[in-house]
């Protein structure tokens, strides 16, 4: 099996091809230490919070820099389906770009060193996951038979060894684990000092819980549904922004036949916000989630929806229909994803009539 060895990678990967979206409510004196590994990449960075804070963005690294005032011009009455003072509001990032690939990170993650004590690439481990095959329908007990030095196990299927195409990669985070407020509370000093050498696919029809710190994906694929929904300011509900876009992204996954990596890269993150305040924000969330889960583990798209954007507009209507019941929040979260859409599409038409079609 063709492998991969990422000392043979260079330091900058598809350069042309990434945008690294970060959105900041704080400072961008974190991309100092990244210099080594983000310099030649072009970075969207999204200012939350007041426009009229200047954010002073680091010497010699080339980006465009949107606040809401931007967000507003560009998206007019759409720019309500972008959250406010909730990280949520990245995905801005991901409609504007014109990559194929997005890397997200938050601004208080940094470069996190392996065992070895050799610092992360994280660009380059998310391009490998992205650029190799998923196997979301069998698991691979040797993890990711596309990395050097490890191949299928004994009883894998040779029909199955192809895998198919990846659209997301999802790494972790060394020192504060994203953990939520009830946790943090009773585990205040815990820290995540175990670094897992190993990339796993997420399995066809299982869900996860999406961690927007440490986020690659093909923009091409999935990007339509990396909605970070409705949240912060005015809303019920904050901090469940990646997670709504990760149960959304992988049912789409799972339907359009793509795949989902988990795992590798690692990088440090240094924050740990003020569980008290986290609580407040995302305490709907954790009753929500018993039945925003159910909801998304028992869908099922129709074979219309071929593209990422028709299984968004089909999710749209799902979530009015069942979610409302729950709370109303539901059907403003319903109307905000068809803005979503309709904001996606009009910044991004299909190029010469042609969307990603399933596999
Ligand atoms: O109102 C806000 C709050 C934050 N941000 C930016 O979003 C990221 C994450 O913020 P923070 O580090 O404070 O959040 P954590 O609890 O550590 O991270 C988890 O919660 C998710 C936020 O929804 C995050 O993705 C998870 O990893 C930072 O870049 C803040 O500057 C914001 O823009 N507006
Ligand atoms: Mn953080």
């Amino acid at each position: 099996m063709a492998g991969y060895n990422l000392e043979a990678i260079e330091a900058a990967p598809l350069k042309e091809d990434v945008d690294i979206v970060i959105p900041t409510i704080r400072s961008l004196d974190f991309l100092e230490q990244w210099r080594p590994f983000l310099k030649h990449y072009h970075l969207i960075i999204v200012q939350d919070g007041d426009p009229s804070i200047n954010i002073r963005v680091p010497e010699g690294y080339d980006y465009e820099l949107y606040n809401r005032n931007d967000i507003n011009r560009i998206l007019g009455p759409r720019a309500n389906c972008i959250s406010y003072k909730d990280g949520g509001c990245r995905c801005f990032g991901f409609m504007v770009s014109k990559k194929k690939y997005i890397y997200t990170i938050d601004d208080d993650c940094f470069v996190a060193n392996d065992p070895s004590g050799k610092e992360i690439n994280v660009i380059a481990q998310h391009i490998k996951n992205l650029e190799t095959p998923s196997t979301p329908h069998y698991f691979n007990t040797l993890y990711d038979p596309f990395r050097d030095g490890t191949d299928f196990v004994r009883g894998y299927p040779f029909s199955l060894r192809e895998g198919v195409t990846t659209a997301i990669s999802h790494g972790l985070w060394l020192n504060i684990p994203d953990y939520d407020a009830p946790t943090q509370l009773v585990k205040p000093r815990e820290r995540n000092i175990r670094y897992v050498d190993a990339v796993m696919t997420i399995p066809k029809g299982v869900l996860y819980p999406m961690c927007g710190m440490n986020l690659a994906f093909n923009r091409e694929l999935i990007g339509p549904a990396m909605y970070f929904g409705l949240m912060g300011e005015g809303q019920p509900i904050s901090r469940y922004d990646d997670m709504w876009a990760g149960w959304a992204a992988k049912v789409v996954c799972d339907h359009l036949g793509f795949g989902v990596k988990t795992g590798l890269p690692y990088v440090w993150h240094s924050k740990a916000s003020n569980p008290f305040v986290n609580l407040k924000k995302e305490h709907k969330g954790l009753h929500w989630q018993e039945d925003m889960v159910p909801f998304f583990q028992n869908l099922r798209l129709s074979k219309e929806s071929d593209t990422a954007a028709k299984c968004y507009m089909e999710l749209s209507n799902m979530t009015k229909e069942k979610l409302t019941e729950v709370d109303p929040y539901f059907e403003k979260l319903a109307d905000a994803m068809v803005a979503w859409i309709e904001a996606w599409e009009e910044l991004n038409p299909p190029v010469d009539g042609k969307d990603v079609k399933a596999r």
